[in-house]
């Protein structure tokens, strides 16, 4: 066992070693314990880790031209130690179908000896297995570096590998294999959270240089339903289940969020070195958005109610913040309540505070409602279209009296608190239909500001400019058939939907230019005349890309320097029109 002590991880190792003999496992026996699985349960774990083996293929295909051209093989393993996947050097896969390394058979520990697949399962962490490292003489001409795979709630899902002759060992094999599970991860964390709100932690001590992203998502009480390996590591290995408590005063930034507005209300992670909002700070250039800067500013100056009336996620929060931001109370408080997330019984201990000892579950000391919270300040109201009638009623005559009391209090309190509500809702069809009152209307009405969806808006690809560069991407990565998808595109979800598609497609683009591939939009809402527009590129493409292969005979360095584009471009683009040589 000398030999292991040059290795780092020799103490592993030398576990791994220990364990081997006791199974009776012997060096130069490479048969005695081969394990294979028959064509039925091969089958059976194919079916049960489909979504795994189609991202590791999705990742295959990327790496193909890189394994290939340095003699590597790549594979995948599952929990049990089954091969699901191998690609790569077609004569390497030749030398590693000899030692039993192809789909079916088991690398766990117990069948193959040290190896950087089985130790790996067996560590759940990342591992190098270097030439006479390995358990089994057979295998000693190998250097292999595996990494474990684990879901987004941390169960281990399996382990991906790449080997090669020992005499090709490169310090970066091991670090490939790291990224390349973190992106499998990531593909699973973002296919699962869909419908979850979604974010990643910016910039943290405690962050690792390899695992620049932590993702995790949450539920609508804040609790953590997933989080990669780079969140698990910030947050601790059980984070799972927990609330997501930013008492660290983690930097933030939400990638995606269902447009469920509940979730919007635990707005809770801000960045705390964000400017703080003004009308410098709300994006875009198009006339209708200025007038409504124009009216904004001077509601700002009236202290008089607002009421701004939009779609979901066309900046009515943000115009709120701005208008109490450039009034003579911005030194006092600005309060924000969704009261359409605030269940009808507790409505007026939220918004007038309660006494101590009021109600079953109330803090033992009292607490103050917003409008005192707000006091001298602003009150921001958002969803007032979604109060119910009850509550309506409590407001008015707090807006009539100006005065409050405490649940449970005898006490009036005066207030003084400017008012800006905020609805997707239209109020007049509310009370035609009975459910909106229209004296409280009346009251709140004051200055009424609306505020144009993105569909609307001429200026999508300033806006989506603006928000790359505030996620730290070039501009100049946004392709030009991402910005015609950008245009055509219907975005129900507003500028908020738009900041979740581009933050998600920079992402996805992995630092490259971003493509509609990398958009995860809904079709439907995607104009007809577009598809129309983008199929006819589309092919013009594809027919170019064709002629300058058969004109250069599949030479795909000249072809790319004809079609004056990188060969990865020409690689992606290949792969994503499925062009092969016929
Ligand atoms: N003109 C703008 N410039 C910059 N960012 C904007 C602009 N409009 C909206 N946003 C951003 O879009 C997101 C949604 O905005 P906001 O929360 O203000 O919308 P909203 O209309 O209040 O949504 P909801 O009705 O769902 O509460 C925020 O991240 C906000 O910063």
């Amino acid at each position: 066992m000398a030999i292991l002590k040059k290795f780092d991880n020799y103490e592993i190792v030398e576990q791994s070693w220990k364990r081997c003999q006791n199974l009776g496992l012997h060096p130069l026996d490479h048969t005695k314990h081969i394990q294979l699985i028959d064509q039925t349960e091969l089958q059976e774990a194919m079916k049960e880790n489909k979504e795994l083996i189609h991202y590791t293929l999705e990742i295959f295909e990327k790496l193909s031209p890189f394994i290939k051209k340095t003699g590597h093989v790549a594979a995948l393993i599952n929990a049990s130690g089954t091969v699901l996947q191998t690609g790569g050097d077609p004569q390497f896969e030749a030398n590693a179908k000899h030692i039993s390394l192809h789909i079916g058979a088991n690398w766990k520990e117990e069948y193959r000896g040290t190896n950087a697949m089985g130790v790996a399962l067996i560590e759940q962490k990342p591992i190098r297995i270097h030439g006479e490292q390995h358990f089994l003489s057979v295998n000693h001409f190998l250097t292999c570096a595996a990494s474990p795979i684990f879901s987004p709630t941390g169960e281990l899902l399996g382990v991906f590998n790449i080997s090669g002759k020992k005499e090709l060992y490169s310090p970066h094999t091991l670090s490939l294999v790291c990224m390349i599970t973190d992106l499998l991860e990531n593909k699973f964390l973002l296919a699962q959270s869909k419908r979850e709100h979604l974010l990643t932690i910016k910039e943290l001590e405690a962050a690792t240089e390899s695992n620049p992203h932590p993702l995790l998502s949450l539920d609508k009480e804040n609790r953590i339903i997933r989080a990669n390996r780079a969140a698990r590591h910030i947050l601790g290995e059980d984070c799972i289940g927990k609330e997501f408590k930013n008492d660290k005063g983690y930097l933030t930034k939400t990638i995606r969020d269902e447009t469920n507005k509940y979730w919007r209300s635990i707005a809770l992670f801000k960045d705390k070195h964000q400017p703080s909002h003004s009308f410098d700070t709300i994006w875009g250039s198009c006339p209708h958005i200025e007038r409504v800067k124009t009216l904004s500013k001077k509601a700002s100056q009236a202290d008089l109610p607002v009421l701004l009336n939009g779609e979901s996620g066309t900046g009515k929060e943000l115009f709120a913040k701005a208008i109490h931001n450039e009034s003579n109370r911005s030194s006092y408080p600005f309060m924000a309540v969704n009261c359409g997330a605030i269940p009808d019984n507790l409505i007026e201990s939220e918004l007038f505070g309660y006494e101590p000892g009021s109600f079953t579950g109330a803090n033992r000391s009292g607490k103050k409602g917003k409008f005192e919270a707000a006091q001298k300040g602003t009150i921001f109201l958002d969803e007032i279209g979604d109060m119910s009638l009850r509550a309506q009623v409590t407001l008015l005559r707090v807006l009539q009296e100006k005065e409050i009391t405490r649940v449970g209090g005898i006490k009036s309190i005066p207030i003084d608190v400017r008012i800006i509500c905020a609805t997707h809702k239209n109020l007049s069809e509310e009370i035609k239909q009975g459910r909106f009152r229209a004296d409280l209307y009346f009251r709140l009405k004051g200055i009424q500001i609306l505020l144009p969806s993105l569909r609307e808006r001429t200026d999508k690809i300033e806006l989506a400019h603006k928000i790359l560069t505030q996620i730290g991407v070039s501009p100049q990565k946004l392709s030009k058939q991402a910005q015609e998808l950008i245009e055509a595109y219907t975005w129900p979800g507003n500028i908020r939907e738009l900041n979740g598609a581009l933050t998600q497609a920079s992402f996805l683009a992995e630092d490259g230019e971003i493509y509609p591939e990398h958009f995860q939009l809904e079709h439907s809402h995607v104009n007809i005349d577009y598809k129309n527009t983008a199929a006819s590129i589309v092919d013009a493409e594809i027919n170019a890309i064709k002629t300058a292969l058969d004109v250069n005979r599949w030479n795909v360095k000249k072809t790319a320097e004809q079609l004056q584009i990188s060969r990865s471009t020409l690689y992606r683009k290949l792969k994503v029109y499925n062009i092969e040589p016929s």
